[in-house]
C-alpha cells in the first residue's frame, strides 16, 4: 500500500508499519532504484509525480554550513530512519560543495569535509531526516546517487544498509552486477560505436573504423551496410589484404587506425538472416578493446560469477583471431597486428570445459579451442624469430616496424632525441622520416624490435626487458608453453582417445602431413622444456629462476615474480618449488602482496631514469592469481592464504578509503594510498565523477577469485577491514610454553 495514498494517515503515523524494508536491499541498480515501485509506494494510484517530492527529499542537505538537525527532528525510531528518500540532484550538489574539499568529485579519506549529512527519511516522505556519517558511507552515498543520476532518477529511496553494506560484499556484488556488464563489448550494429572509439587514436580525425579479413566477405557486407545505415556514425569500413597484413601495411595504418573484426555467428532476426558479434569484455580505462591476457584473467573471474558464456564468447574470439590473423593479437586493434600476449588458451579451454562438460557440444568445444591452441604454439611460439633453435626454448619477438603509434607521443622523446638533435629535426619529423624508412637508423631499429617484445610480453615496462626482451628466452612465456604442451597432451589423451584430427580451420605445416595429434609428441616436448629450462634457467644457489639471454648466451640475474609462474605451469620440482617458497617470495612479499620485480634488480630511479610500471614497487593483478595458483597447486595453502589476503586487503582499503576505487595496478608497499601510481601513462581506474563504473578487468577478477579461495574467516576479516598483521596475531595458536619456539626448536629440543 502506498505511504500517502490512501490512509489519508501523517506519515510519522506511518512510519513503524511501512519503512520496513521488502525489497532487497543490494539489488542491481536498474531493479533497485525502479521509480514505477517508488511511485506506488508514495503514491499510490495518485498522478502527482515523484519530482514534486524533489524538495522535501532535499531536507537536511541544503545548507552550505550545515549543523546537523537537533534530534528532535529526526525520525530516529525503529526501523523509521532506515529508508531514506533523497533528491539525486541536489543532493549531489550539496554533497560535493560540503565534502569534496580537493574538487576532484570524489569523497575520499583525503577530504577533510564534516563527513556527515542529513538525508529525509520515506517514512515521513522527506519530512525528518536522519544522519550518515563517516567517509565510507557518505562516498557510498555520492556513489549510488551518481549511478541514480546515470539511470536518469531524480528522486530515489535507499535503505541505509546499502550505504553500510560490508566492503567486501559491496565490491563483489559491483563487480558482478555492474563491472562486468559496463567492460563487455560487441562489433555489430547496435554496438559497434562504442567498441569503435579508442582513447589511444591520437590522429587528427578520429573515428570508428573497421578491418575485416580477407576470408571474411559476409562481415565485409555486413559492416558496409551498418555504414550506410547508420552515416551520422561515420564507420570506416576497410579490407585486410590477403595473405595476412605485413610489418610495412601495419605501419601504414598508423594514419587510420581502426579495430579489427572479431567472430560472428549467423542468426535469423524477423524471419531474416543477420550477424551477431561474439561479445567479448575489455580492460578498461583507455583499454577499449579485446586484450589477450588480460581476456584470459577476467575469464576467470566470470567464470567464478557463472558468466560461461562469455568466457566461451572470448575463446571463440581467440580461435577466430589464430585463423584470421595468425596469433591472438596483443589486442584488436590495427597497430597490435604484429603481435601477441603471454599465451593461456589451454587453460582457460580446460577451465570452460570443467564447468560444461555435462553438455552435449562440450568435446566440440574443447576440440576446437584445442585445435586453435595447437595452430598458435606451432606457427607463433615456436616458429623463427620466436623460437630461439639453440636452445629450443622461445622469445617475445614480434615483427614490425617504426615507433609503436599506440602510446603517448611524448613516451619516446628520451629515446629519438639525440637522434633529431643529430640531424637538426623536430621529434614529428623524425619520427615520420624513420617510420616510413627515410631515415635509417640501426640504433633505433634495435630498440624498437625490443620494444615490441616487452609489449608483446605483457610486461610493458620494467627494466628487466628494456633494451635486450627479444633476445630473452623468458620464464614467464617458457612456463605457459610447458603448460599449452601438458594441457594438450592430456586434452587429447583423456578427451579424445589419444587421436586429435586437426580441422582444416587450423592446419598448419607442422600438422599437415599426419593432419591429427597424439598425446605422446606433447608429453615429451613439455619434458624437454622442462629440462631446458632447468639448464638454462635455474639457478640452484638463488633457488629461483632467471630469464635466459640467446643472444649473449647467459642467465639474467633480474629477479621478477614471474619466477613463481613455473608453479603455475606445474614445471617446478617439488624440491623446486620448496626452494621458491623459501628463497624467492621473501624478496617479493610485501605489504600489498607480491610486487613485480625486487627493489635490488630495478636499481637506482632518478630523472633519467625514471620508474616504470612493472618493476618494484608496483604490483599486478595476473602475478598474484598465477602465483596464488602456484602455491595452491603445490599445497603451499598457508602462503597463498596470506598473499591473497594481503592483496584483497589492499584493493578493499582503497575501495573503501577512496570512493571505491579499483585501478589498474598498485603500488604494493604503500599502505595508505596504494592506487596512486605515477608510472609511465598513469594509473587506468582512478580518472572518474562520483562513482567508477567499470573498476579494472583483472583486478576485478582477481578480486572475486581471490575471494573464492578464502576460508570464511579471512573473508569476515577482509569485510571489517582487518589488517593482515592484526588476522594474523589474532588467529595465531599459541600452545603454553611453547609460543616462542620455532617448529625447528621445538623439534630440536624434543629430541
Ligand atoms: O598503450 C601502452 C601499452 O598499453 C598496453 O599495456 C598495458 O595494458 C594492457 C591492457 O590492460 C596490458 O595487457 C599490459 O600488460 C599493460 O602493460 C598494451 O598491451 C601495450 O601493447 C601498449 O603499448
Ligand atoms: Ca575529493
Amino acid at each position: 500500500m502506498s505511504l500517502l495514498g490512501r490512509t489519508g494517515r501523517s506519515p510519522v503515523s506511518q512510519r513503524r508499519t511501512s519503512s520496513v524494508e521488502r525489497r532487497d536491499p543490494f539489488a542491481a541498480i536498474d531493479t533497485y532504484y525502479d521509480e514505477a515501485e517508488l511511485q506506488k509506494r508514495l503514491l499510490g494510484n495518485k498522478q502527482r509525480s515523484i519530482s514534486s517530492y524533489a524538495k522535501q527529499a532535499t531536507v537536511g542537505a541544503l545548507e552550505p554550513d550545515f549543523h546537523p538537525r537537533r534530534r528532535g527532528s529526526h525520525d530516529e525510531y525503529t526501523q523509521a530512519d532506515q529508508e531514506l528518500l533523497i533528491n539525486v540532484n541536489t543532493t549531489i550538489d550539496d554533497l560535493l560543495a560540503r565534502e569534496d574539499k580537493d574538487r576532484n568529485f570524489q569523497i575520499t579519506i583525503e577530504d577533510n569535509g564534516p563527513k556527515n549529512i542529513s538525508v529525509g527519511t520515506l517514512a515521513s516522505a522527506g519530512y525528518r531526516s536522519t544522519d550518515l556519517r563517516g567517509n565510507y558511507v557518505i562516498s557510498n552515498l555520492l556513489q549510488e546517487l551518481t549511478l541514480a543520476q546515470d539511470l536518469g532518477k531524480k528522486v530515489i529511496k535507499i535503505h541505509k544498509s546499502r550505504l553500510h553494506e560490508n566492503p567486501v560484499d559491496r565490491l563483489s556484488r559491483r563487480i558482478r552486477d555492474e563491472f562486468w556488464k559496463n567492460l563487455e563489448r560487441c562489433l555489430d550494429a547496435n554496438s559497434i560505436e562504442k567498441a569503435g572509439k579508442d582513447p589511444k587514436d591520437w590522429t587528427a580525425d578520429p573515428r570508428p573504423r573497421i578491418y575485416v579479413p580477407h576470408g571474411c566477405p559476409e562481415q565485409h557486407e555486413y559492416y558496409t551496410q551498418v555504414a550506410k545505415d547508420k552515416p551520422e556514425m561515420r564507420l570506416d569500413v576497410r579490407w585486410l589484404p590477403e595473405g595476412g597484413a605485413t610489418a610495412e601495411f601495419v605501419r601504414d595504418l598508423n594514419e587510420a587506425p581502426g579495430i579489427l573484426a572479431l567472430a560472428m555467428r549467423k542468426e535469423t532476426v524477423d524471419g531474416k538472416d543477420t550477424l551477431k558479434g561474439e561479445p567479448f569484455v575489455v580492460p578498461g580505462g583507455r583499454f577499449n578493446e579485446l586484450y589477450g591476457w588480460d581476456s584470459y584473467m577476467m575469464a576467470i573471474g566470470l567464470l567464478e560469477h557463472g558468466r560461461i558464456a562469455m568466457a566461451k564468447s572470448i575463446t571463440i574470439n581467440f580461435a577466430f583471431c589464430i585463423q584470421h590473423y595468425g596469433k591472438i593479437l596483443n589486442a584488436n586493434r590495427s597497430y597490435y597486428l604484429c603481435r601477441s600476449q603471454p599465451p593461456f588458451l589451454t587453460d582457460l579451454a580446460l577451465k570452460i570445459y570443467d564447468h560444461i562438460k555435462h553438455e552435449p557440444d562440450a568435446l566440440d568445444f574443447l576440440k576446437f579451442a584445442t585445435q586453435a591452441a595447437i595452430k598458435e604454439y606451432y606457427n607463433v611460439w615456436t616458429s623463427e624469430p620466436r623460437y630461439d633453435p639453440a636452445t629450443g626454448l622461445s622469445r617475445y619477438r614480434p615483427s614490425g616496424l617504426g615507433v609503436p603509434p599506440e602510446t603517448e607521443a611524448s613516451h619516446f622523446v628520451h629515446v629519438i632525441k639525440p637522434y633529431t638533435e643529430k640531424l637538426n629535426l623536430s621529434f614529428e619529423d623524425y619520427v615520420n622520416d624513420y617510420n616510413d624508412g627515410t631515415i635509417k637508423e640501426p640504433e633505433l631499429d634495435d630498440y624498437f624490435l625490443h620494444d615490441r617484445a616487452v609489449r608483446e610480453s605483457g610486461h610493458d615496462t620494467s627494466y628487466r626487458l628494456e633494451g635486450v626482451a627479444a633476445n630473452l628466452a623468458t620464464v614467464d612465456l617458457n612456463s605457459l608453453l610447458y603448460k599449452y604442451e601438458v594441457d594438450i597432451a592430456k586434452i587429447i589423451r583423456l578427451c579424445f582417445k589419444d587421436h586429435l584430427t586437426m580441422g582444416a580451420d587450423f592446419q598448419t605445416e607442422a600438422n599437415r602431413i599426419d593432419s591429427f595429434e597424439t598425446s605422446s609428441v606433447w608429453d615429451r616436448r613439455a619434458r624437454m622444456r622442462k629440462a631446458r629450462m632447468d639448464k638454462y634457467m635455474w639457478d640452484q644457489a638463488a633457488g629461483m629462476y632467471f630469464d635466459y639471454d640467446t643472444v649473449k648466451k647467459q642467465r639474467t640475474d633480474y629477479e621478477s615474480a614471474t619466477t613463481f609462474w613455473t608453479m603455475w605451469a606445474g614445471l617446478a620440482s617439488p624440491k623446486q618449488a620448496a626452494g621458491l617458497v623459501l628463497n624467492a617470495l621473501p624478496k617479493f612479499e610485501e605489504f600489498g602482496g607480491l610486487v613485480s620485480g625486487t627493489e635490488k634488480s630495478r636499481g637506482e630511479i632518478h630523472i633519467a631514469r625514471p620508474n616504470r610500471q612493472w618493476d618494484y614497487p608496483f604490483g599486478w593483478a595476473p602475478q598474484q592469481m598465477l602465483a596464488w595458483g602456484g602455491l595452491l597447486k603445490y599445497g603451499y595453502t598457508e602462503e597463498a592464504h596470506r598473499l591473497t589476503y594481503k592483496w584483497l586487503y589492499m584493493v578493499i582499503k582503497a575501495f573503501v578509503d577512496f570512493n571505491g576505487v579499483v585501478v589498474e595496478k598498485y603500488d604494493v608497499t604503500r599502505e595508505l594510498d596504494p592506487h596512486k601510481v605515477e608510472a609511465e601513462y598513469g594509473n587506468q581506474g582512478s580518472d572518474f565523477k562520483g562513482v567508477p563504473r567499470e573498476g579494472f578487468g583483472w583486478v576485478n577478477a582477481s578480486f572475486v577469485y581471490g575471494l573464492s579461495t578464502l576460508p570464511v574467516n579471512m573473508k569476515r576479516a577482509l569485510g571489517t577491514i582487518t589488517p593482515w598483521q592484526t588476522f594474523e596475531e589474532k588467529t595465531a595458536i599459541k600452545l603454553d610454553g611453547f609460543d616462542d619456539l620455532t617448529i625447528q626448536e621445538a623439534s630440536d629440543e624434543s629430541e
